[in-house]
């Protein structure tokens, strides 16, 4: 509870320096309702009783306060329509969710973009800083409605303590509401998946890519069916849930409205029966009519609130996420100017969080300083995994990675990838980007460097895309925005292009860096990132790794290394492994004889 207090002070301590006369404005309304509404009635009961006593100048001035008080409840009642939250929500909810994304962007770590738990919760998140801002400043309204409400139940009380049960009673909707809440909440969590699944299935029936391929194989209806059966569980679910809600809220209300009847026609018999005044009577009604409204205001208020409620928690999880991941920097010592040792792994195992499956199993070898390093191994066998660790997006579980003798831990890691350079097997596209920038993206502080960037594209052997593209390197990425598409293997280039931004990294990292490029393109290119990895080592002593499959492309590394189901299997020299007859000379055979099978164009 504490922690939705909290939320909700530091929303309005946004929203006052965000938006300060705004909100001065909104609760200048609602505490300017409160007391009109009140002194309304008052001042009515007022004039009743003065003129039946024959007091005709209070009479007329209490006459005259309550017109004032009821211009004012008009006037008050139209501004809060105009005003709304909309303008307040729209502000504020764009503030919180700009520091959402910069706090999510800024993570050090990718946890929370490879768990389908942690996914789950970011999904519902989208779009949820506004909610979560509309649904605390309807709990400010709440409070102004309940101050009413109480000051309403204080009269009443003192005319017939009979409608103080109607407190009792407003209860029941607002229990059931909180279960109906529950309810929905569950089955956000619990469709999310399948949510997702259908937001998916929807983007590749209606992307250009997959949409070759589904025509080719004659696969639309069976993408179809599967959508809409997604889009018919992940819907089902949701409304199930809001069907029961619905009935609970129903219940709840239904117990009020009898409730409040009884207690009406009790006061209607006291009032009848000589036992109260006229004034008392005008009193009754103005506040019973008054309080019929403040309740059903005071529940839409709780419940547009809780309905934010399904928010919190995964937004209040996100932050403590985002604090821990921060508090959890442990590193703060510089990398090494240039390698002397190398990049050492110390018994290195290491699971994803929240499994139990040991993908890197007590891994121990020395990446020397100045080599080349090719890391093979069938699917899954743990290659980018090691590529992940060696990037700090994960920590070993047990074990230690050390540069230099340097535990890797104890190293800043903004300085660490400052110093590192990767092509990631599943490298990001950029369409909205321009060339120049997709590129530039490896080293940000270098984005407007036309040297640097000329110099990454000419590695990456991405001169020829550039001398296509319409604009140059200045033209966008896609049709979208105004651009053009890219094949595969031009972004993939883009991609290796990116990771060759950086002039002096001590780790140069290529997962998979030629999966989707001809045969000549991946000559070239690997020939041209050897040159460049004799470059760097000559230069600072940086270490290559290269993930691949193609065997024969990582001949000519000074290590090579193979995985197999997370363990370390064999090191050594392509010649020397070749001439073990092990795991990785039987690879290169098996390869060697399919290549050798192809017929010959
Ligand atoms: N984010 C993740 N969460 C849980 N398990 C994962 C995650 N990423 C990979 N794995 C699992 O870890 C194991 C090693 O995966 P990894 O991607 O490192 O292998 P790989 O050798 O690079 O495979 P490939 O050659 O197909 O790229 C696999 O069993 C994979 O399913």
């Amino acid at each position: 509870m504490t922690r939705y207090l909290r939320l909700w002070v530091e929303v309005l301590g946004i929203s006052w320096r965000h938006a300060g006369r705004l909100t001065a404005t909104v609760f200048a309304i609602e505490a300017g309702l409160v007391i009109a509404n009140i002194g309304m009635a008052l001042a009515m009961r007022t004039a009743v009783d003065e003129m039946g006593a024959r007091n005709e100048a209070p009479a007329v001035g209490a006459a005259v306060a309550a017109a004032v008080a009821c211009t004012l409840v008009l006037v008050l009642n139209r501004l809060h329509g105009l005003v709304g939250l909309f303008l307040i929500v729209e502000k504020v909810g764009a503030v919180i969710e700009d520091r959402l994304l910069r706090d999510i962007a800024t993570l050090q770590q990718i946890e929370h973009l490879e768990r389908s738990d942690y996914l789950d919760r970011i999904t519902v998140l989208k779009g949820a800083p506004k909610r979560i801002v509309g649904g605390m400043w309807n709990a400010v309204r709440a409070c102004f409605t309940f101050l009413q409400l109480a000051l309403t139940l204080v009269l009443l009380g003192a005319v017939s303590p009979w409608f103080l049960a109607l407190l009792g009673l407003a209860v029941a909707p607002l229990w059931c509401d909180r279960k109906g809440r529950e309810i929905e909440s569950r089955a956000e969590i619990d469709t999310a998946e399948v949510f997702r699944l259908q937001r998916h299935l929807f983007d590749v029936a209606t992307d250009a890519a997959a949409g070759k391929e589904i025509r080719t194989g004659l696969a639309g209806p069976t993408v179809a069916r599967l959508q809409t059966a997604a889009m018919g569980e992940a819907t089902a679910g949701r409304y199930a849930a809001r069907v029961r809600a619905a009935w609970l809220r129903a219940m709840g209300y239904t117990v009020f409205v009898v409730g409040f009847a009884v207690s009406l026609s009790v006061i209607m018999h006291r009032a009848s029966s000589g036992n109260a005044t006229a004034g008392d009577v005008v009193l009754v009604v103005t506040l019973t009519l008054n309080l019929q409204q403040t309740v059903e205001a005071a529940v839409g208020q709780l419940t547009a609130t809780m309905s934010a409620g399904i928010y919190l928690d995964p937004y209040l999880w996100l932050r403590s996420y985002i604090a821990a991941e921060r508090e959890s920097r442990t590193g703060h010592k510089m990398p090494p100017g240039q390698l002397r040792t190398g990049i050492r792994f110390d018994h290195v195992s290491f699971s994803y969080p929240g499994t139990n499956k040991i993908v890197i199993d007590d891994v121990s070898v020395l990446l020397p300083a100045g080599s080349v390093v090719a890391l093979v191994g069938e699917f899954g066998s743990g290659k980018s995994t090691l590529v992940k660790l060696l990037s700090r997006f994960y920590h070993p579980q047990t074990g230690t990675i050390t540069v230099d003798d340097v535990d890797l831990c104890a190293l800043e890691t903004e300085a660490w990838r400052q110093r590192t350079s990767a092509a990631y097997q599943d490298f990001g596209r950029y369409p909205q980007m321009t060339f120049a920038e997709a590129v530039g993206l490896g080293d940000i502080a270098k984005l407007g460097d036309q040297e640097a960037l000329f110099r990454a594209i000419d590695t990456a052997d991405a001169d020829g895309i550039v001398d296509r593209l319409p604009e140059g390197a200045a033209t966008r990425l896609s049709p979208a925005y105004g651009g053009v598409d890219l094949s595969e293997g031009q972004w993939q280039k883009t991609a290796l292009a990116r990771a060759s931004m950086r002039w002096d990294p001590l780790l140069f990292m290529l997962d998979e860096p030629t999966a989707s490029l001809d045969a000549p393109s991946e000559h070239t290119v690997f020939r041209r990132y050897m040159e460049r990895a004799r470059q760097l080592a000559a230069r600072n002593g940086a270490v290559t790794l290269v993930v691949s499959h193609r065997l024969s492309t990582v001949a000519g590394a000074d290590l090579v290394l193979v995985l197999d189901r997370g363990k370390l299997v064999e090191q050594g020299t392509h010649e020397e492994l070749l001439a073990a007859g092990g795991r990785y000379s039987e690879l290169y055979r098996l390869q060697a004889k399919a290549y050798s099978m192809r017929p010959s164009v």
